[in-house]
């Protein structure tokens, strides 16, 4: 069953509400190979004190010390950096806490290395989407449960994939993917992931991460999700966005596209995407000098499970989304030092304002909290306007500032130090969401359990019912074993049966009326036979003795051996050793005996008992047939031969 949600505003801001002060963080890069080796304008004081020594060519050669929450010397790796300032926000996230971290710094003093880095050495946004993944891994709700209204907030699919919000998925996910084949991105299967500590997360809640990419560039919002290309695979120019106030007054970017990702690499492909619009343009002072400040946002989607456990609550005044924005800011700098010019010189002059406007607002907000009651200038920039809700009312803000060792921009890092400080000045409130009460708290695990109790059960079932019928099994081997036990004698028997009807004389007979050509050995010296039953060998040929083996092995297929003896009672007895000619590989023949006939004649009245009866002389060829082997045959030869020439 498919149903959507009705459109539904975010709950009002219940929960706890705390102050927290903007927490700044100080990195210093290492000194630039470029730079004069040795010579640096910076001494730390681990862990939070920063010395600025002015050169003698400094506006103001006055020595500062300036105290952040931790200060990273130039050894300092991106996990550290990670863990100490990132991590506590993406936890903040898990609990459904907003926080909003900028990088900040003079151009070239390691903003964008801080919050992306590189594939093989990821910054803090690889960092945090695979602490988010890693955390949620097992409670991720299924791809399409939420679909983004556009207007800051989301709807339910309790049942996951909708045609619609797949097709929104797939086109999303193919406009990544089609940019990726055209340019020759960075591939993301390079990118190393380092062990991320799996934070805590309520898994009686199911989760889908979305993520945005927008820019602000020249006091304009540009979403660098958009689509390049029109539908003629032309390319589009960037269309400008507003910053709107959704009904529960919280700011966004209308019409921006959130994407759903399912893990880092899909979020980072969304990155690099982004990224291809972003205006990079060259500067004096780095060759890759990003001129917009951009802003990719995190939004995670909490909603609790369903009764089942196999889905999520329908309700949509039980989701809580929270968001983690991180912003990687254009470097401040100053115009008589970069010797910009034209479009550069208009570029930084609007990035200098949108800074500007930030430090002024955070003056403001300082004063306001001791007492003042300015209106503050938020709207004076898109920057500010964006982010009122962090500033004003909702959220944690962090900041790292970026500062380089090379002397000759010493008063630049002088301001970004001095506006630093002033930052850390300013409080913000930060809300904890109050989470729908379940009814039945661990209710995933519960589920989970009774899940493995009913798995546990039916196996028990399931081997009951085995050794249930293990002795009906064992009852229908055996029967199955002695009918075929049975059925195998049966075989044998008949088997044996006809080799006793093979012997009878009469079956024999017929058998000699067929095709065949009997070769007939006769005895040198045969007994006139004329009152004597003989075999009737139609097609036949006699020999009395063998002395031209074509005689066998030329068109006789039957050979017949006859003997004639007188028996112990002085009865005549004649017998015929039949056998089938055989040819040989090597051209000559082989008689392969298989019958015996016994012809006897005696007298009826003759009663002695020496004198055999019909059953005993069936018993007696019976015996004869059981030894028609090889061996046996030519025992037979052996015993007779002295009848026969052979
Ligand atoms: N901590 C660091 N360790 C090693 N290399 C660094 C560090 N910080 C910066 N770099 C290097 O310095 C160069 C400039 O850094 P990056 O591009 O991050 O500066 P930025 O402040 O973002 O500049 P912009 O304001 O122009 O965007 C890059 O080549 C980067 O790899």
């Amino acid at each position: 069953m498919k149903w959507r949600t009705r459109l539904h505003k975010p709950p009002s801001k219940e929960g706890l509400v705390a102050k927290e002060p903007v927490t700044v963080y100080c990195r210093v890069r290492p000194t630039p190979s470029s730079s004069n080796e040795g010579i640096s304008c910076i001494r730390i004081s681990p862990p939070s004190h920063v010395r600025l020594l002015p050169p003698p060519s400094a506006l103001s050669r006055k020595e500062y010390q300036y105290t952040f929450r931790k200060v990273f010397e130039e050894s300092a790796g991106q996990k550290d950096v990670f863990e100490e300032v990132a991590l506590p926000l993406v936890q903040n996230l898990l609990n459904g806490r907003n926080s909003l971290l900028f990088t900040y710094g003079v151009t070239g003093s390691g903003k964008t290395y801080t919050m992306t880095g590189t594939l093989r050495d990821g910054g803090i946004m690889p960092r945090c989407l695979d602490a988010i993944f890693d955390s949620i891994a097992s409670c991720q709700a299924k791809r399409c449960t939420f679909k983004p209204d556009r207007l800051n907030w989301f709807e339910i699919q309790p049942d996951g994939i909708d045609a619609e919000a797949d097709l929104y998925s797939r086109i999303a996910q193919n406009r990544v993917k089609r940019l990726e084949k055209k340019n020759s991105d960075p591939d993301i299967a390079q990118r190393v992931k380092e062990e991320v500590r799996q934070l805590p997360v309520n898994d009686d809640f199911n989760y889908a991460v979305f993520v945005t990419y927008v820019e602000i560039y020249n006091n304009s919002v540009f979403d660098l999700l958009d689509d390049i290309y029109d539908e003629n695979s032309r390319i589009r120019p960037p269309q400008t966005k507003i910053v709107r106030e959704d009904s529960n007054h919280n700011m966004f970017v209308h019409g921006v596209n959130e994407l759903e990702v399912g893990s880092t690499d899909e979020a980072f492909e969304a990155y690099f995407y982004g990224q291809k619009r972003r205006r990079i343009a060259q500067t004096a002072l780095n060759a890759e000098s990003s001129r917009s400040h951009s802003i990719f946002t995190i939004r995670l989607v909490h909603a609790p499970l369903n009764e089942q456990g196999d889905g999520v609550d329908p309700d949509p005044k039980h989701m809580i989304v929270s968001q983690l924005a991180l912003v990687d800011l254009a470097g401040s700098e100053r115009t008589n030092r970069t010797k910009n010019t034209g479009m550069r010189l208009k570029e930084a002059g609007n990035i200098n304002n949108s800074l500007l406007t930030l430090r002024v607002c955070l003056e403001l907000l300082r004063e306001n909290q001791n007492g003042a009651n300015k209106i503050i200038p938020y709207r004076d920039s898109r920057l500010t306007h964006l982010f009122r809700n962090f500033f004003d009312g909702d959220g944690q803000v962090s900041m790292i500032i970026c500062i380089s060792p090379v002397v000759e921009e010493c008063d630049e890092t002088m301001q970004v130090l001095k506006f630093a400080e002033m930052a850390q000045e300013v409080s913000t409130s930060v809300h904890t969401p109050i989470r729908v009460n379940l009814g039945t708290p661990k209710r995933r695990k519960a589920i989970q359990l009774i899940l493995k109790d009913s798995i546990i059960n039916r196996k028990t079932r399931e081997l009951e019912k085995v050794k249930d019928e293990i002795p009906n099994k064992m009852a229908q081997a055996q029967q199955k074993l002695s009918q075929e036990h049975e059925k195998k004698l049966k075989t044998e028997r008949s088997a044996w049966e006809m080799g006793i009807a093979v012997s009878n004389k009469r079956h024999r007979r017929s058998r000699s009326a067929g095709n065949d050509v009997w070769l007939e050995h006769r005895p040198v010296h045969e007994v006139p036979l004329n009152t004597i039953m003989q075999p009737n060998l139609p097609k036949r040929k006699s020999v009395t003795k063998l002395t031209d083996a074509k005689d066998v092995t030329e068109k006789t297929s039957k050979y017949c051996l006859m003997t004639q003896n007188a028996d112990s009672d002085g009865d005549l007895e004649t017998r015929l050793y039949k056998g089938d000619v055989i040819p040989t590989s090597g051209g000559g023949a082989q008689v392969m005996f298989n019958d015996v006939e016994v012809l006897r004649q005696y007298s009826p009245s003759d009663t002695s008992p020496s004198r055999k009866t019909p059953r005993q002389i069936r018993e007696d060829l019976e015996a004869a047939c059981a030894q028609s082997s090889d061996a046996n045959q030519r025992k037979f030869l052996s015993r007779e031969r002295r009848y026969y020439e052979v």
